[in-house]
């Protein structure tokens, strides 16, 4: 399965641009909140950019924005050389969020299949790309199961399943792995990087962990808040193949660190801008 680039996309046109983009949610009333600032981003075609900070800083704003949920209040954004209206119309997203949100009625190839349903896709062929997809996610045998027959874990592949099911170019992530136990999240993790490397979506993927955002991103950008703003890029420089050993790679410990420096950094401007604790 291949990711499938826009029709017409000039080759070199990044996957997501953002320039000098800022929102803020309740504009010209009583108390605005400035959620995002200044944010320039740009993700190349089969990245997987992780998004890092504390809580408030802004990770889902910046993909409901990316997703065309929201529309910035400032600066240009665009997908695929086009706007994220274009990109939403061509059902050019798929997304993925911290709970599964499938349907406990619908077997587990019948939730696969909704959104080609929704998109009108033959039956036959709708049928064929869930089992596709549910054997890429490690579900195969699973099709006729109901959702409430299966871990939080399998529910979850189940999900990007669904996600990756019309061949999203890009796939927005929201903390998918944020409920599962470790073993889970880092079985998870290795299986979305396999999905990644064979499908060539671009991910962009909301987390609270640095190791998670280490072993599985390209690139990970660390946010700091009030307003949200990009505070450093790290470059993962690790080869794409990453498995198990790679968390106990000097070279892992090194740029998680660095991450972690990163966010200590943010921490403690926002609470030097803040100001003193109350006595
Ligand atoms: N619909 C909204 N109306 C008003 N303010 C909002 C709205 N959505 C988000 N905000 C504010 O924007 C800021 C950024 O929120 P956002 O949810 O993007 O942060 P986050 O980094 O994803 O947080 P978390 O890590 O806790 O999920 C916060 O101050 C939040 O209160």
């Amino acid at each position: 399965m291949s990711a499938v680039p826009a029709a017409g996309t000039p080759a070199g046109t990044p996957a997501l641009r953002l320039r000098d983009v800022g929102m803020v949610f309740g504009a010209g009333g009583p108390r605005p909140v400035t959620a995002l600032e200044g944010i320039d981003l740009t993700v190349a075609p089969g990245e997987l950019v992780s998004l890092i900070g504390p809580s408030g800083c802004g990770k889902s704003t910046l993909l409901r924005l990316l997703a065309d949920l929201l529309v910035p209040t400032s600066g240009e954004l665009q997908v695929n050389g086009g706007t994220a209206a274009q990109a939403r119309l061509g059902r050019r997203y798929g997304m993925v969020f911290q709970a599964a949100t499938l349907l406990d009625w619908r077997k587990v190839a019948a939730n696969v299949e909704l959104p080609l349903v929704i998109m009108g896709v033959a039956k036959a062929e709708r049928r064929a790309r869930a089992l596709e997809m549910l054997r890429l996610v490690g579900l195969g045998d699973f099709a006729d199961a109901y959702p409430w027959q299966l871990s939080g874990g399998m529910q979850q592949r189940v999900a990007i399943a669904r996600a990756l099911a019309f061949r999203p170019a890009i796939l927005l992530m929201d903390e998918p792995f944020g409920a599962l136990d470790e073993m889970t999240r880092e079985r998870m993790q290795a299986e979305l990087l396999q999905i990644w490397r064979d499908s060539g979506t671009t991910i962009v993927f909301v987390t609270h962990s640095i190791p998670e955002a280490v072993f599985l991103s390209t690139r990970v950008v660390v946010m700091s808040p009030r307003p949200g703003r990009i505070a450093e890029v790290v470059d993962v420089d690790l080869p794409r193949e990453r498995d198990d050993g790679t968390r106990e790679e000097q070279h892992f410990f090194e740029l998680t660190t660095r991450v972690r420096d990163a966010l200590r950094h943010v921490d403690a401007l926002s609470r030097a801008a803040a100001g003193p604790a109350p006595a």
